[in-house]
């Protein structure tokens, strides 16, 4: 449904994003994850027809975002980072207006306005004005007109930056809802929130896709070693040489705060807790808790983009 191939963009000699190809089928939901200054919104700028890109092409249900930008247009519900709203009209009033814009015929205008505001909860706010809104249900209005003509594919940029807690779980709510009827590709700096909507995750960084795979494939790949956090009943320190002598043993760190803590890496491909029990016991320590770390997504990304980020440094310097 959503074809990027080879895309690059420069923005005079700074190249915003490099080469990136990827492609989000009918009916998916997919997280494009990276730090800020990624590419992100370079990214979905290009797909919504807003700029084109300096190589490569953008394709939306095969039609071409730049030569088509009428169609592709008609087909996509865009959330932009900073959502354009009028802030002196009121919210039907808003919508009404954005479903014209939109191109929603004069007879259906009403009942779609009707509809979107059903979805997005804002039946209770439609005669406010949208100034006096708070940010969350601003937002709402912002994934509405997004919803207007029901676009089988919704590009959503950031859609809960800014919101407080209460609202992130309103908004990542109506997302999760939508995906049963709509192609999403959903920006965020936030791993949770991709992590918990999305079944598949694009990460971008320094403007190149450096993983594409689910949550759970992506942690199991890209996990190098395997962890364990150990906790024996004196200082640590004692064990620190012990263990690291221990054949598939990579790593052993005394943790900070000197109550017997340690974390041990070790090779991915073995259940090494056994023979870590054993070697403490056998040392006459006494073993308090042992237990394997699963590395969060949030470790992986931290892992992806440091390695891209010292590798790039790496190259600058050579
Ligand atoms: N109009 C512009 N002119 C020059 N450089 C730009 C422009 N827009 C973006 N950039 C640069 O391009 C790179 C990618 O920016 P982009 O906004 O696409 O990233 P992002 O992943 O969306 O980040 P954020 O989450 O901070 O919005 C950054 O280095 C940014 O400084």
């Amino acid at each position: 449904m959503i074809q990027a191939e080879g895309l690059t963009k420069f923005y005079g000699s700074v190249p915003a994003i490099q080469n990136v190809t990827f492609e989000v089928e009918k009916g998916e939901i997919v997280g494009f994850l990276g730090p800020n200054g990624a590419g992100k919104t370079t990214t979905i700028r290009i797909l919504t027809c807003y700029m084109p890109p300096t190589v490569g092409t953008a394709r939306v249900g095969g039609r071409d975002c730049f030569q088509d930008s009428l169609e592709v247009r008609r087909m996509i519900g865009y959330l932009p980072e900073n959502v354009p709203l009028y802030g002196e009209m009121t919210v039907r009033g808003f919508l009404a207006f954005a479903a014209r814009a939109r191109g929603v015929e004069a007879r259906q205008r009403s009942a779609e306005v009707k509809r979107v505001m059903g979805v997005c909860g804002l039946e209770n706010v439609e005669r406010r004005i949208i100034a006096h809104l708070s940010k969350g249900y601003r937002q709402r209005v912002g994934l509405a007109q997004a919803l207007l003509n029901n676009p089988p594919v919704l590009i959503l940029d950031e859609p809960t930056i800014g919101l407080d807690p209460a609202q992130i779980v309103d908004i990542r709510r109506l997302i999760s809802d939508l995906r049963d009827d709509h192609t999403i590709l959903l920006s965020s700096h936030i791993l949770p929130e991709v992590a918990q909507i999305c079944r598949r995750v694009m990460i971008i960084n320094r403007g190149q896709i450096v993983a594409t795979d689910t949550p759970a494939n992506l942690t199991a790949q890209l996990q190098k070693s395997a962890q364990v956090f150990l906790r024996v009943a004196r200082d640590g320190a004692s064990m620190v040489e012990v263990l690291s002598r221990l054949p598939g043993v990579q790593q052993v760190t005394l943790q900070p705060g000197n109550d017997g803590a340690l974390m041990i890496e070790t090779d991915r491909t073995q259940d090494m807790r056994g023979v870590i029990a054993r070697t403490v016991v056998e040392h006459g320590v006494d073993l308090l808790e042992l237990r394997s770390v699963d590395l969060s997504l949030e470790d992986i990304f931290m892992q992806l983009v440091t390695e891209e980020t010292a590798e790039a440094e790496q190259e600058a310097v050579s």
